[in-house]
């Protein structure tokens, strides 16, 4: 494969709400909380009118870089229920391998309270429930190892069974040519496993994907070039996404490119930006495509997200990106 990701398979409930409401609930505006299962039936009852999308950081990326056409995969595990059938359909649908075994019966497939304000910022109270079962056991080093690059999410270190799991995909990984790369999540998620994620940094990640905030938790004061290989990490790629502003992408060998972004045609909902960015630039990357390219995939991606509701690949995905990214045929 061309990219195998790993992380919590959730479904996203998604509604619309304003900065009351948030303050209300004491949730920190942007970011994301976990929540137990009836925490998640009560927002789910005060909600009204809900969406219900497929969501979980790294499958919205395996999701958008399978629709571009990559050949992907992922690993996430849900429950046979509703919710986890519906996770399955959706990401099969964007044709991406997953095979993961259902868990039979509790705990329920997770799921995400996603509350978008007036601004198009998006909330997040996550139930993890079946994503606290993933282990080691799902997966196949031989995936591991044939893809070229496997991607974790940062939210996998709240469970310390999920972070066996990455033990696993790295080891793997170390064994061949495979390459591990990380989006961090979430600048709180940061700050409750800094070290956890230092550590990976230093010993077993190759690419590193963050926007601004997250990345200065995990580098504070540092500049972020210090993740790479030969200045005390390990990383040969590490990629700060600046929002509307684009993304910086820095290299060993003191090779930076800072990409411009591509105007999203209006802000709906900014749920799965990132994710967007990360899935776009491993698409081009797997491709061989230089930097700046990769970049701006994935800074096109992300613009198209923005402007609908939920962090799916957008309709007309692959024939959108190939329109405005110069040069790009996707094939
Ligand atoms: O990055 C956005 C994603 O984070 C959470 O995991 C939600 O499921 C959402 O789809």
């Amino acid at each position: 494969m061309d990219v195998l990701g790993i992380g919590n398979a959730i479904v996203d409930v998604l509604f619309r709400t304003d900065d009351d409401t948030i303050r209300a609930h004491e949730l920190p505006k942007g970011g994301m909380t976990l929540i137990d299962e009836t925490q998640a039936e009560k927002l789910y009852t005060e909600a009204g009118e809900t969406t219900e999308r497929s969501g979980g950081s790294v499958a919205n990326a395996i999701a958008i870089a399978a629709a571009l056409g990559a050949d992907a995969g992922y690993v996430g595990k849900v429950s046979d229920d509703r919710l986890g059938t519906s996770f399955t359909e959706s990401i099969r649908s964007h044709g991406v391998h997953f095979t993961t075994p259902a868990l039979s019966g509790s705990p329920a497939t997770a799921r995400c309270l996603v509350m978008v304000t007036p601004d198009g910022e998006r909330t997040m109270s996550t139930f993890l429930g079946a994503c606290t079962a993933l282990g080691p056991d799902d997966i196949e080093q031989d995936d591991v190892a044939g893809s070229r690059v496997s991607l974790i999410e940062g939210y996998l270190a709240d469970t310390e069974q999920a972070r066996a799991t990455i033990g696993k995909v790295v080891d793997a990984a170390a064994k061949s040519k495979a390459r591990v790369g990380l989006t961090l999540s979430d600048a709180g998620c940061v700050d409750r496993h800094r070290e956890y994620f230092r550590e990976l940094a230093r010993e077993n990640v190759e690419i590193i994907i963050a926007d601004e905030d997250e990345m200065a938790a995990l580098v504070g004061d540092e500049p972020a070039t210090s993740l790479l290989r030969g200045n005390g990490g390990n990383c040969e790629l590490v990629i700060v996404t600046h929002g509307e502003k684009g993304s910086t992408v820095y290299a060993p060998g003191g090779v930076v490119e800072d990409v411009l972004v591509h105007p999203a045609e209006q802000l709906v909902d900014t749920t799965g930006a990132g994710d967007a960015y990360a899935g776009g630039f491993l698409y081009g990357w797997t491709r061989g495509l230089d930097l700046a390219t990769c970049g701006r995939i994935g800074a096109v991606a992300a613009s198209l997200v923005v402007a609908q509701l939920g962090a799916q690949p957008p309709e007309g995905l692959r024939e959108k990106v190939a329109a405005l990214v110069p040069g790009l045929e996707v094939r």
